[in-house]
């Protein structure tokens, strides 16, 4: 059987009144995972604990089959964007993008040169190298944000809602980058947002959370009709997305 690329067993975490109880989670090299639930329920504590940022208060993280619940965050080596690109603003989008390589003793190496290089070039933001962020649209902050993230190339990326504050043209011109980096750049994704219409367009595997707690897991498509509990036929049915519309945003994703 092949290696598991990140496996979750029996994860607790406390924080002030709120649990994350019990988590078992595993997923394979090369997938794209959608975390949906609704506000506090405990998707970002979920991905900071994967990232090293929350101590488990019981079970064990497993990465490419190494153990990595007690490893510090920056020996992980696990990739992160957030909803707020969080640029460094004295920073030019060139430095911002090898920060982490910087961090690592590597952006002098000209083999990372020319990977910032390609990657500018494939996330569409190769002219603007020069610029500080303040001088970015919110769409390319979030590119910015997304080629330091992969730039060392990550065994994993973490992505907490990094398109819930663009407009709605850019979110999608997001999406359809993030489909295609995925692809090209074999990236292993966990992507953590509240909107099952991104869910559908992005991930072949979601996980509902609710209230700390793994609700349902399957297919994106699969939950939306035959959603295993009320909690989550209340949820998808909040989307407001009949049917029809659920089919014609898929056939969207399958001509791409
Ligand atoms: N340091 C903390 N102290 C106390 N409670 C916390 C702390 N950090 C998070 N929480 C609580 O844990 C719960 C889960 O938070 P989390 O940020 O994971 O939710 P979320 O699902 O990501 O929500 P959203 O969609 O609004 O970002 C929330 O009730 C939150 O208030």
């Amino acid at each position: 059987m092949s290696q598991k690329l990140l496996e979750i067993h029996n994860m607790t975490i406390n924080v002030g009144k709120f649990s994350l109880k019990d988590i078992n989670f595993s997923m394979n090299p090369g997938d794209y995972v959608i975390i949906l639930g609704p506000t506090g329920c405990g998707k970002t504590v979920f991905l900071e604990a994967i990232a090293g940022l929350r101590a488990l208060n019981n079970g064990a993280l497993f990465l490419n089959g190494k153990e990595i619940t007690h490893l510090p965050p920056e020996c992980r080596y696990i990739g992160v964007a957030y909803q707020d690109s969080l640029l460094y603003p004295f920073l030019s989008v060139k430095e911002n993008i090898l920060f982490g390589a910087r961090a690592r003793k590597m952006a002098g190496d000209p083999a990372i040169l020319r990977r910032m290089e390609q990657l500018a070039e494939a996330m569409r933001i190769n002219h603007l190298l020069d610029r500080y962020p303040r001088f970015l649209s919110g769409g390319e902050r979030q590119r910015v944000s997304l080629a330091r993230a992969i730039l060392t190339r990550p065994p994993l990326l973490l992505l907490d809602e990094p398109l819930s504050s663009l407009d709605q043209q850019t979110r999608h011109a997001l999406q359809d980058l993030l489909r295609e980096i995925h692809a090209t750049e074999s990236l292993s994704i966990i992507h953590v947002t509240h909107d099952f219409s991104e869910a559908l367009q992005l991930g072949k595997r979601m996980i509902v959370l609710h209230d700390g707690q793994v609700e349902q897991e399957g297919e994106p498509l699969d939950i939306f009709y035959h959603p295993a509990t009320e909690f989550v036929a209340k949820f998808l049915q909040g989307e407001n997305l009949i049917p029809g519309q659920v089919l014609s945003q898929l056939r969207f994703r399958e001509n791409k």
